[in-house]
């Protein structure tokens, strides 16, 4: 396995505030790593010590065997913070020549304009673009040098559902082509959709390291849905949700709150129960180190 990301025990603080505490991560090629966290975490922290934009106070991080502040480094990664400013007169075509010219063996135009869907807007200037579209375009420039690997900090935020659903068609092409991706989300089912691993990070550590499958089962929850619930007291049940008709129980053990549901004589139609989603494997982790 070719590790493209190798993170040592890193360590970043600023003045009182650790944002890492001791953070060790490898990121193999071809591999879409979700980071996930609640805010505060430490996850722009690490994308930002990880490129090269922050220095760690302490620990080391590899990139491509070299340091990410190195020339030759840069040249095979592609990275888009959160915070992405695009100079307002130039056209989308023109910045994606700029960026193109830093690098041996540019993407295309047509082509990388194609992927992220941004042909129709190749003649716009930058500052006369909506905030999603710059978005869309901020982050299509981090695939323009055919990087090895992808460091992408909330890529979708503030994106309508089809924009988000087209950047990750692009991102997902890119993965197939075998390349690899950092991406943090606030949209769980983002991270569920693409990534092959998911981290959990939580006051500057991590938490859990595993596939969305073995995310959702370190925590075993199921969500037993009901209509209309006139319900008792109840023992096992981690949190209940309601929205407009349907009312969610989470727990670690379906049967025995259904037959605590049955024995009981509460009241309820339509019964469902399914594997908790990765959101509520990700609340109960960082919930259940919260009240430890
Ligand atoms: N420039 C800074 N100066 C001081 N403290 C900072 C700075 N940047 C981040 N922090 C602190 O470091 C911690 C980690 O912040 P970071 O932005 O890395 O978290 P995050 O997980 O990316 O959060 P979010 O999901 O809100 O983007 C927080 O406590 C934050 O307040």
């Amino acid at each position: 396995m070719t590790v493209l990301a190798r993170v040592r025990d890193l360590t970043r603080r600023y003045h009182d505030t650790t944002a890492l505490d001791g953070v060790s991560l490898d990121v193999p090629a071809g591999q879409v790593l979700g980071l996930l966290g609640p805010n505060g975490a430490g996850k722009s922290t690490l994308i930002n010590v990880m490129t090269g934009l922050l220095r760690p106070s302490a620990g080391s991080v590899e990139l491509c065997g070299g340091d990410p502040r190195s020339e030759s480094t840069r040249r095979v990664i592609g990275v888009t913070p959160q915070e992405t400013g695009l100079p307002e007169t130039w056209r989308i075509a023109e910045l994606v020549d700029f960026v193109a010219a830093h690098f041996p063996d540019p993407v295309d135009r047509a082509e990388l304009l194609d992927r992220f869907d941004l042909t129709p807007l190749a003649d716009r200037q930058a500052g006369g673009l909506s905030g999603g579209q710059q978005r869309r375009v901020a982050v299509a420039l981090a695939f323009v040098g055919r990087p090895r690997l992808v460091f992408l900090d909330e890529p979708t935020t503030g994106l309508d559902v089809d924009a988000r659903r087209t950047l990750w068609d692009g991102i997902r092409s890119f993965h197939a082509d075998g390349g690899a991706v950092l991406l943090t989300s606030h949209y769980i089912e983002e991270v569920e959709a693409l990534a092959d691993r998911v981290v959990v990070m939580d006051q500057g550590r991590i938490i859990a390291d595993g596939s969305v499958a073995e995310i959702r089962g370190q925590v075993r929850l199921k969500r037993v849905t009901l209509t209309d619930p006139i319900l008792p007291p109840l023992s096992g049940v981690a949190s209940i949700e309601r929205d407009t008709d349907r009312t969610h129980l989470l727990t670690n053990d379906a049967t025995a709150l259904v037959r605590e549901l049955v024995t009981s004589g509460a009241s309820f139609t339509d019964i469902e129960i399914e594997s908790a989603s990765l959101e509520d494997a990700f609340l109960a982790i960082t919930g259940d180190r919260r009240t430890t």
